[in-house]
């Protein structure tokens, strides 16, 4: 009988012992191959972090479902604070709603999130609850993607440009709501979030144990579910990678597609070129059977020019040579 294949996600352990190795050590050399592979293959892998507990993400993606369940007409007066949140709800996509936590630290606007919910101040602990959770969550997600980061540089033998890099890079964070489509009556798989490529560096998401996020394998044509488990997180490549490695990394296609009856909750961690850097194609990665494949350009110009008129292609069709 013919075997079905099970593709199984790539994944790689970041504990205590393997971050505290050296980089020419064996240990490291091996997990750069491993990363370095799934982000040819695939555009994404799972990572297992120690230095965030399960624990520590279903305390924050309840912390969130916290500040969902504030009502409407709050979400849509208060949250919308540009360069600071940015609440999306009540669009065409009727079970999709998330809230954008943007700024240098993200202190401030996580004060603002549990100012909303917990007007009072400190309600039986919730307030500086929820503070200090978020709060350390999101330092310790921009640690990993700076790790990350550094893994795929070194990877794709540009590790030299990583601190430079890495200096130019700032990151936001996402909380997302996907209400079940049987609230809404609908008993068949509805979609929650439109097909789309990042358009950052990367993203680290992790999820409350409700699935719905696919990806679509280039090579198949085929949207494949990615159910991330408890206590990891998915690490998705944005456009930027393209660029980075002159065209040898690509952008995942992903969407989210929501049935049955429970809610899904997402957290992630997007890190993105500061406003105003110039994106190039490193000059290791170009000779002449390889040509730079993109002109150098500004980032955020690239941005508005995709606010504008959303495309797959946006990045060749703007910066392609
Ligand atoms: O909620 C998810 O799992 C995916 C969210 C996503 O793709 C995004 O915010 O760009
Ligand atoms: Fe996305």
């Amino acid at each position: 009988m013919e075997q079905v294949e099970v593709q199984e996600t790539p994944s790689i352990v970041l504990s205590k012992e393997v971050l505290a190795l050296g980089q020419e050590s064996e240990g490291w050399k091996a997990l750069r191959s491993k990363v370095r592979e799934a982000c040819e293959t695939r555009g994404y892998f799972l990572v297992e972090y120690s230095e965030i507990t399960s624990q520590h993400q279903e305390e924050v993606l309840r912390g969130m479902k916290a500040i969902f369940d504030v009502p409407q007409e709050t979400k849509t007066k208060h949250m919308n604070k540009p360069g600071h949140l940015v609440y999306i709800g009540q669009t065409q996509l009727p079970l999709y709603e998330s809230i954008g936590i943007f700024g240098e630290d993200h202190v401030e606007e996580t004060q603002a999130l549990a100012d909303l919910k917990w007007p009072e101040g400190n309600n039986e602990g919730n307030n500086v609850n929820f503070c200090e959770v978020v709060n350390s969550m999101n330092s310790k997600l921009k640690d990993l993607n700076f790790v990350l980061m550094r893994l795929i540089f070194e990877a794709f033998g540009i590790g030299k440009h990583y601190e430079f890099e890495a200096e130019k890079t700032t990151d936001s964070l996402r909380a997302t709501k996907y209400r079940a489509p049987t609230e809404n009556g609908n008993q068949n798989e509805t979609l929650g979030l439109t097909a789309h490529v990042d358009k950052n560096t990367l993203s680290t998401l992790c999820e409350n144990g409700v699935p719905g996020l696919e990806v679509l394998h280039d090579d198949e044509g085929q949207w494949r579910p990615l159910p991330i488990p408890k206590g990891s997180w998915l690490v998705l490549l944005g456009n930027v990678f393209e660029v980075w490695t002159n065209g040898l990394l690509h952008g995942v296609r992903h969407r989210v597609m929501m049935s049955g009856d429970k809610e899904r909750y997402s957290y992630g961690c997007f890190s993105t070129p500061r406003e105003g850097v110039t994106m190039e194609v490193p000059p290791e990665l170009v000779d002449n059977d390889h040509p730079a494949l993109y002109r150098p350009f500004i980032y955020s110009d690239f941005l508005a020019i995709h606010g504008r008129s959303p495309s797959f292609d946006i990045l060749k069709t703007y910066a392609g040579i």
